[in-house]
């Protein structure tokens, strides 16, 4: 058998530091700890590795994205794939820049087996999710990449999302899955609810600033805007090259159902209600995110207050980038990678300020984020797998 040994303690490979440049140090979080070793075929991902994975949907956006980051991944192999039209094809048919990877044939749903998995990545529209997630063998790890158990509050999942939620007593113990912010319930919980593209790029710059009481929370404008693959790879006339290229456009105006999981988001980090105004746009590219917020400072603020305390916040953090004073985030910086660029700006009306984020919205914002969680759910180094560099030009 063509395999290599690696202890995982060894396994951490140039890491970005927040001054933008390569370092091999040691990572702190996980000192100390002593991991098994693990035995990977360069040829395969499958049986030979520690965690036994399940990816549904994996004829989609996030989910082959998610067989992309994996490859590199040391403990995790993919055991089961399930698509629906496309079931029965193999990850090389439907997306050939996978084609090197040596993988089982997607099976649909109804005749995937799960005796041969430990975790499972849930890449399916929502809606059809709850109903799927709710008969799976209750031995499994799941991170649950739609929006069908990120608002704790059903009524409200009901109200935005137009349909009664058929497993409520399952929502009761899915943990949120924004991984900077909720690390250590994540660690622990069975199920994880993934946050959505949208809410990872609002609320990894605002949470740690309205805990510190450093904005006022009300009066938040969010401005965001997306790349296409953001819509997922259904067929749908409005995601055609002739309707998207060479303009933009707003959705979902006043209307969002991302509102409410960046409510929820914020109001927790709050303590109190949050409301805010939201407007997506879909922009003319196939990936990548930016969010620019328009906030009014708590008085006696300045901006280089907001500044300062994101970069507190996010010091120990490998993947949330606050950049230097007067850089502007560009999606350019994330692209293909797990990273979120953050920088604060003044406005010129005095007592206010301008935030902007970018994420890759199927990294960060997807499947990124996910591998992120199922790490930490699995007790490995949360970056594993996770080291690749943004992709520039
Ligand atoms: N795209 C993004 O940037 C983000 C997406 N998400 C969420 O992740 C989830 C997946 O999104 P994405 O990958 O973009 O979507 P895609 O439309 O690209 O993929 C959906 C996947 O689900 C399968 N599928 C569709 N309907 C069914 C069904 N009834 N039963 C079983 N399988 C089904 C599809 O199979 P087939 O193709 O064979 O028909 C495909 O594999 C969604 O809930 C989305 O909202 C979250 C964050 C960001
Ligand atoms: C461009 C585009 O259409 N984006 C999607 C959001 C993608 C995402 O994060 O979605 P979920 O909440 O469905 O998981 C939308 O606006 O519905």
């Amino acid at each position: 058998m063509n395999s290599a040994t690696f202890s995982s303690t060894f396994l951490r490979t140039g890491c970005l530091r927040k001054d933008g440049v390569n370092n091999l140090k040691a990572d702190t979080r996980n000192a100390g700890k002593v991991f098994v070793k693990c035995y990977v075929n360069t040829k395969t991902q499958k049986a030979e590795k520690e965690v036994r994975l399940g990816v549904l949907g994996a004829s989609g956006y996030t989910g082959s994205e998610i067989v992309r980051l994996l490859a590199n991944h040391p403990h995790f192999g993919i055991t089961l794939m399930t698509a629906d039209r496309k079931a029965g094809q193999s990850i090389g048919s439907v997306f050939p820049h996978l084609v090197s990877q040596d993988l089982p044939k997607m099976v649909a749903i109804k005749d995937a087996d799960f005796s041969d998995v430990d975790a499972v990545f849930c890449c399916l529209p929502h809606g059809t999710t709850q109903e799927i997630i709710k008969g799976l063998p209750k031995s499994l790890k799941i991170v649950d990449l739609s929006a069908d158990f990120r608002l704790r509050d059903i009524s409200e999942y009901e109200e935005w999302y137009g349909q009664a939620h058929s497993a409520p007593e399952l929502q009761k113990e899915v943990v949120y899955g924004l991984t900077e912010i909720l690390r250590e319930e994540i660690k622990g919980a069975r199920v994880v609810a993934n946050p959505g593209c949208y809410p990872t790029s609002v609320q990894l710059p605002l949470v740690p600033l309205i805990k510190a009481n450093l904005i006022e929370s009300k009066n938040i404008i969010i401005d965001s805007k997306s790349g296409v693959s953001g819509a997922g790879r259904g067929a749908k006339e409005a995601n055609l090259y002739t309707e998207i290229a060479e303009g933009i456009y707003s959705y979902g105006v006043t209307r969002h159902r991302h509102v409410p999981e960046i409510e929820q988001g914020l109001s927790d980090a709050a303590n109190s209600k949050v409301t805010v105004s939201f407007t997506p746009h879909l922009m003319p590219m196939s990936r990548g995110m930016q969010s620019t917020i328009y906030v009014e400072l708590a008085a006696g603020v300045n901006f280089k207050d907001l500044n300062q305390q994101l970069k507190l916040s996010y010091e120990d953090e490998e993947f949330v980038v606050v950049m230097e004073e007067g850089a502007v985030p560009r999606t350019h910086n994330t692209r293909g990678s797990n990273f979120c660029f953050i920088n604060v700006f003044p406005d010129r009306i005095p007592g206010r300020a301008i935030i902007i984020s970018v994420i890759d919205n199927l990294v960060k914002g997807a499947s990124g984020q996910a591998l992120q969680n199922l790490n930490l759910m699995m007790g490995f180094p949360e970056n594993t797998g996770l080291l690749y560099q943004p992709l520039f030009p």
